[in-house]
Protein backbone atom coordinates (compact mmCIF):
# COMPACT_ATOMS: atom_id res chain seq x y z
CA UNK A 1 0.00 0.00 0.00
CA UNK A 2 0.82 3.72 -0.11
CA UNK A 3 3.25 4.62 2.59
CA UNK A 4 2.32 8.49 3.69
CA UNK A 5 5.40 10.04 6.25
CA UNK A 6 4.60 12.51 8.23
CA UNK A 7 5.71 16.36 8.34
CA UNK A 8 6.43 19.30 10.26
CA UNK A 9 4.32 22.43 10.63
CA UNK A 10 7.49 24.52 10.19
CA UNK A 11 7.75 23.21 6.67
CA UNK A 12 4.08 22.73 5.89
CA UNK A 13 3.94 26.15 5.75
CA UNK A 14 6.21 26.86 2.63
CA UNK A 15 4.15 24.03 0.58
CA UNK A 16 2.52 24.78 -2.79
CA UNK A 17 -1.09 23.34 -3.84
CA UNK A 18 0.65 20.74 -5.29
CA UNK A 19 2.85 19.29 -2.41
CA UNK A 20 -0.39 19.99 0.32
CA UNK A 21 -2.36 17.44 -1.94
CA UNK A 22 0.68 14.90 -2.08
CA UNK A 23 0.78 14.69 1.71
CA UNK A 24 -2.85 15.67 2.51
CA UNK A 25 -4.96 14.45 -0.31
CA UNK A 26 -5.97 10.80 -0.84
CA UNK A 27 -7.88 10.35 -3.88
CA UNK A 28 -8.71 7.10 -6.08
CA UNK A 29 -9.87 4.72 -2.86
CA UNK A 30 -12.75 3.10 -4.74
CA UNK A 31 -11.58 0.98 -7.68
CA UNK A 32 -13.23 -1.79 -8.77
CA UNK A 33 -12.48 -5.60 -7.27
CA UNK A 34 -9.35 -3.64 -5.28
CA UNK A 35 -8.76 -2.58 -1.56
CA UNK A 36 -6.67 0.23 -1.82
CA UNK A 37 -5.15 1.96 0.86
CA UNK A 38 -3.10 4.30 2.20
CA UNK A 39 -0.60 3.85 5.28
CA UNK A 40 -0.53 7.05 6.94
CA UNK A 41 2.55 7.53 9.81
CA UNK A 42 0.57 9.98 11.92
CA UNK A 43 -0.58 7.43 14.88
CA UNK A 44 0.02 4.63 11.65
CA UNK A 45 -3.80 5.06 10.53
CA UNK A 46 -4.70 3.00 7.66
CA UNK A 47 -7.67 4.19 5.52
CA UNK A 48 -8.62 2.29 2.51
CA UNK A 49 -11.52 1.81 0.19
CA UNK A 50 -13.00 -1.15 -1.62
CA UNK A 51 -14.97 -1.49 -4.05
CA UNK A 52 -16.46 -5.60 -4.67
CA UNK A 53 -18.05 -6.59 -8.00
CA UNK A 54 -16.39 -10.50 -8.40
CA UNK A 55 -15.01 -12.50 -5.27
CA UNK A 56 -14.45 -12.09 -2.19
CA UNK A 57 -11.95 -9.76 -1.21
CA UNK A 58 -9.31 -10.56 1.58
CA UNK A 59 -7.84 -7.80 4.03
CA UNK A 60 -4.33 -8.56 3.78
CA UNK A 61 -0.83 -6.78 2.74
CA UNK A 62 2.11 -8.50 4.21
CA UNK A 63 4.68 -6.93 2.43
CA UNK A 64 3.51 -3.69 4.25
CA UNK A 65 2.92 -5.21 7.44
CA UNK A 66 5.43 -7.77 7.94
CA UNK A 67 2.75 -9.77 10.35
CA UNK A 68 1.31 -13.02 9.36
CA UNK A 69 -2.02 -11.17 9.23
CA UNK A 70 -3.63 -7.94 9.03
CA UNK A 71 -5.43 -7.97 12.07
CA UNK A 72 -2.31 -9.66 14.19
CA UNK A 73 -1.82 -6.04 15.61
CA UNK A 74 -4.64 -4.08 14.37
CA UNK A 75 -7.95 -2.37 14.90
CA UNK A 76 -10.55 -1.62 11.99
CA UNK A 77 -13.72 0.01 11.11
CA UNK A 78 -15.81 -0.40 8.32
CA UNK A 79 -18.38 1.83 6.99
CA UNK A 80 -20.41 1.04 4.44
CA UNK A 81 -20.63 4.81 2.08
CA UNK A 82 -23.22 3.62 -0.61
CA UNK A 83 -24.51 0.71 -3.14
CA UNK A 84 -25.41 -2.48 -2.43
CA UNK A 85 -25.58 -4.48 0.60
CA UNK A 86 -22.11 -5.51 1.56
CA UNK A 87 -20.97 -8.58 3.48
CA UNK A 88 -18.11 -8.65 5.42
CA UNK A 89 -16.43 -12.17 6.68
CA UNK A 90 -14.95 -12.20 10.04
CA UNK A 91 -13.65 -15.68 10.71
CA UNK A 92 -16.16 -17.48 8.75
CA UNK A 93 -18.86 -15.07 10.67
CA UNK A 94 -20.60 -12.84 7.33
CA UNK A 95 -22.63 -9.36 8.68
CA UNK A 96 -24.02 -7.98 6.06
CA UNK A 97 -23.85 -3.86 5.89
CA UNK A 98 -26.27 -1.28 4.16
CA UNK A 99 -25.36 2.20 3.64
CA UNK A 100 -24.23 4.47 7.00
CA UNK A 101 -23.67 0.92 9.02
CA UNK A 102 -20.03 0.28 10.58
CA UNK A 103 -18.64 -3.07 11.83
CA UNK A 104 -15.77 -3.07 13.86
CA UNK A 105 -13.42 -6.07 13.64
CA UNK A 106 -10.71 -6.19 16.79
CA UNK A 107 -7.21 -7.81 17.19
CA UNK A 108 -6.99 -10.91 16.60
CA UNK A 109 -9.40 -11.84 13.65
CA UNK A 110 -7.56 -13.79 11.12
CA UNK A 111 -9.37 -13.99 8.01
CA UNK A 112 -11.55 -10.89 7.49
CA UNK A 113 -12.83 -11.01 3.44
CA UNK A 114 -15.12 -8.12 1.54
CA UNK A 115 -17.68 -8.73 -1.04
CA UNK A 116 -20.64 -7.19 -2.47
CA UNK A 117 -23.92 -9.48 -1.85
CA UNK A 118 -25.05 -8.84 -5.34
CA UNK A 119 -21.83 -8.58 -8.04
CA UNK A 120 -24.75 -6.13 -10.20
CA UNK A 121 -25.21 -3.74 -6.63
CA UNK A 122 -22.00 -3.06 -5.10
CA UNK A 123 -21.13 -2.20 -2.29
CA UNK A 124 -18.74 1.04 -1.54
CA UNK A 125 -16.74 0.38 1.66
CA UNK A 126 -14.36 2.46 3.83
CA UNK A 127 -11.99 1.12 6.11
CA UNK A 128 -9.60 3.00 8.48
CA UNK A 129 -7.39 0.82 10.90
CA UNK A 130 -5.15 2.08 14.19
CA UNK A 131 -2.48 -0.40 16.16
CA UNK A 132 -4.12 -2.26 18.58
CA UNK A 133 -2.65 -3.81 22.00
CA UNK A 134 -6.11 -5.80 23.19
CA UNK A 135 -9.02 -7.97 21.40
CA UNK A 136 -12.50 -6.20 21.32
CA UNK A 137 -15.27 -8.39 19.91
CA UNK A 138 -16.57 -7.71 16.72
CA UNK A 139 -19.41 -5.21 16.56
CA UNK A 140 -22.08 -4.10 13.70
CA UNK A 141 -24.09 -0.41 14.68
CA UNK A 142 -26.48 1.08 12.88
CA UNK A 143 -26.61 5.32 12.26
CA UNK A 144 -30.12 5.09 14.08
CA UNK A 145 -28.41 3.10 16.89
CA UNK A 146 -24.91 5.63 17.10
CA UNK A 147 -26.51 8.40 19.34
CA UNK A 148 -27.16 10.99 17.14
CA UNK A 149 -25.92 14.67 17.88
CA UNK A 150 -27.46 17.54 16.12
CA UNK A 151 -25.28 20.43 15.79
CA UNK A 152 -25.05 23.97 14.44
CA UNK A 153 -28.07 26.06 12.73
CA UNK A 154 -28.72 27.02 9.41
CA UNK A 155 -28.63 30.32 10.11
CA UNK A 156 -24.94 29.84 10.34
CA UNK A 157 -24.93 27.08 7.63
CA UNK A 158 -23.77 24.27 9.44
CA UNK A 159 -26.69 22.31 10.86
CA UNK A 160 -25.50 18.79 11.08
CA UNK A 161 -26.26 15.57 12.89
CA UNK A 162 -23.18 13.36 14.43
CA UNK A 163 -23.02 10.31 14.59
CA UNK A 164 -20.94 8.56 16.88
CA UNK A 165 -20.32 4.54 16.22
CA UNK A 166 -16.40 3.46 17.43
CA UNK A 167 -15.78 5.83 21.17
CA UNK A 168 -15.82 5.53 24.28
CA UNK A 169 -19.38 5.00 24.87
CA UNK A 170 -20.33 3.26 21.70
CA UNK A 171 -18.02 0.41 19.90
CA UNK A 172 -15.21 -0.22 22.13
CA UNK A 173 -11.88 -0.30 20.16
CA UNK A 174 -8.20 0.54 21.68
CA UNK A 175 -7.38 3.97 20.18
CA UNK A 176 -9.88 3.77 16.98
CA UNK A 177 -12.63 6.58 16.97
CA UNK A 178 -15.25 6.73 14.28
CA UNK A 179 -18.04 8.46 13.58
CA UNK A 180 -20.49 10.30 10.29
CA UNK A 181 -21.40 13.57 10.14
CA UNK A 182 -24.04 14.46 7.95
CA UNK A 183 -24.82 18.54 6.91
CA UNK A 184 -28.24 19.14 6.28
CA UNK A 185 -29.52 20.62 2.89
CA UNK A 186 -28.34 24.38 2.63
CA UNK A 187 -25.95 23.87 5.27
CA UNK A 188 -21.86 23.56 4.17
CA UNK A 189 -19.69 24.16 7.00
CA UNK A 190 -18.59 20.99 8.85
CA UNK A 191 -16.26 21.79 12.49
CA UNK A 192 -16.58 25.64 12.18
CA UNK A 193 -15.79 26.76 14.98
CA UNK A 194 -12.78 25.31 13.96
CA UNK A 195 -10.50 22.62 16.78
CA UNK A 196 -7.10 20.81 17.39
CA UNK A 197 -6.38 17.80 19.44
CA UNK A 198 -2.78 17.29 19.40
CA UNK A 199 -2.81 14.33 21.36
CA UNK A 200 -4.87 12.51 17.77
CA UNK A 201 -5.00 12.53 14.13
CA UNK A 202 -8.29 12.57 12.25
CA UNK A 203 -8.52 11.30 8.77
CA UNK A 204 -11.74 12.61 6.85
CA UNK A 205 -13.56 10.93 4.05
CA UNK A 206 -15.91 13.26 2.15
CA UNK A 207 -18.86 11.69 0.49
CA UNK A 208 -22.34 11.90 -0.67
CA UNK A 209 -21.49 14.80 -3.41
CA UNK A 210 -22.33 15.08 -7.05
CA UNK A 211 -19.64 15.08 -9.33
CA UNK A 212 -19.35 18.93 -9.82
CA UNK A 213 -19.63 19.41 -6.26
CA UNK A 214 -16.23 20.48 -4.14
CA UNK A 215 -15.06 20.68 -0.74
CA UNK A 216 -12.87 23.52 0.69
CA UNK A 217 -11.20 21.48 3.56
CA UNK A 218 -9.20 23.85 5.89
CA UNK A 219 -6.26 22.55 7.40
CA UNK A 220 -2.93 24.18 8.72
CA UNK A 221 -2.18 25.44 12.14
CA UNK A 222 -5.03 27.85 13.41
CA UNK A 223 -2.81 30.91 12.50
CA UNK A 224 -1.47 29.73 9.16
CA UNK A 225 -4.42 28.00 7.52
CA UNK A 226 -4.38 26.39 4.25
CA UNK A 227 -6.83 24.88 2.43
CA UNK A 228 -7.22 21.23 -0.32
CA UNK A 229 -9.88 21.42 -2.67
CA UNK A 230 -11.43 18.00 -2.49
CA UNK A 231 -14.00 15.67 -4.76
CA UNK A 232 -16.52 13.01 -3.94
CA UNK A 233 -14.85 9.97 -2.01
CA UNK A 234 -11.35 11.81 -1.24
CA UNK A 235 -10.34 11.62 1.85
CA UNK A 236 -7.82 13.76 4.00
CA UNK A 237 -5.03 13.28 6.37
CA UNK A 238 -5.39 15.71 9.26
CA UNK A 239 -2.23 16.40 11.28
CA UNK A 240 -2.73 16.68 15.26
CA UNK A 241 -1.57 20.23 15.06
CA UNK A 242 -3.87 21.17 12.06
CA UNK A 243 -7.36 22.44 12.06
CA UNK A 244 -10.01 19.94 10.18
CA UNK A 245 -12.60 22.02 8.90
CA UNK A 246 -14.55 21.88 5.45
CA UNK A 247 -16.87 24.34 3.44
CA UNK A 248 -18.61 22.35 0.51
CA UNK A 249 -20.65 24.19 -2.43
CA UNK A 250 -23.45 22.12 -1.49
CA UNK A 251 -24.33 19.74 1.67
CA UNK A 252 -22.18 16.30 2.16
CA UNK A 253 -21.32 13.49 4.66
CA UNK A 254 -17.74 12.68 5.90
CA UNK A 255 -16.43 10.31 8.19
CA UNK A 256 -14.13 11.16 10.86
CA UNK A 257 -11.62 8.66 12.41
CA UNK A 258 -9.12 9.45 14.82
CA UNK A 259 -6.02 7.85 16.65
CA UNK A 260 -3.72 8.54 19.16
CA UNK A 261 -3.85 9.14 22.88
CA UNK A 262 -7.21 10.48 24.69
CA UNK A 263 -9.94 7.81 23.80
CA UNK A 264 -12.39 10.71 24.75
CA UNK A 265 -14.29 12.47 21.71
CA UNK A 266 -14.48 15.89 23.27
CA UNK A 267 -10.81 16.07 24.29
CA UNK A 268 -10.78 19.04 21.35
CA UNK A 269 -9.36 22.71 21.86
CA UNK A 270 -11.65 25.11 20.03
CA UNK A 271 -9.88 28.01 18.35
CA UNK A 272 -11.36 31.64 19.09
CA UNK A 273 -12.25 33.26 15.54
CA UNK A 274 -9.34 36.07 16.68
CA UNK A 275 -7.23 33.12 16.50
CA UNK A 276 -7.50 32.30 12.78
CA UNK A 277 -5.17 33.17 10.40
O1 LIG B 1 -12.76 15.64 16.63
C1 LIG B 1 -13.87 15.55 16.07
C2 LIG B 1 -14.01 15.74 14.63
O2 LIG B 1 -13.23 16.77 14.17
C3 LIG B 1 -15.42 15.73 14.07
O3 LIG B 1 -16.20 14.95 14.85
C4 LIG B 1 -16.05 17.08 13.95
C5 LIG B 1 -17.34 17.00 13.24
O4 LIG B 1 -17.71 15.99 12.72
C6 LIG B 1 -18.20 18.19 13.17
O5 LIG B 1 -18.01 19.14 13.92
O6 LIG B 1 -19.10 18.19 12.32
ZN1 LIG C 1 -11.27 16.87 15.41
Amino acid sequence: MEIRHTTNPADVKHYTTERLRQEFLVGGLFEANKINMVYSHYDRLIVGGVLPVGEALKLEDRETLQTEYFLERREIGFLHIGGGIAVIAVDGKAYELSKLDVLYVGKGRQDVTIASKDKNDPAKIYLVSATAHAEYPTRKMTAEEANPTHLGSLETSNERVLNKYIHADGIQSCQLMLGVTTLKPGSVWNTMPAHVHDRRMEAYLYFDLNDDARIFHMMGEPAETRHLVAENEQAVLSPPWSIHSGAGTSNYSFCWAMAGENYTFSDQEFIPMKGLR
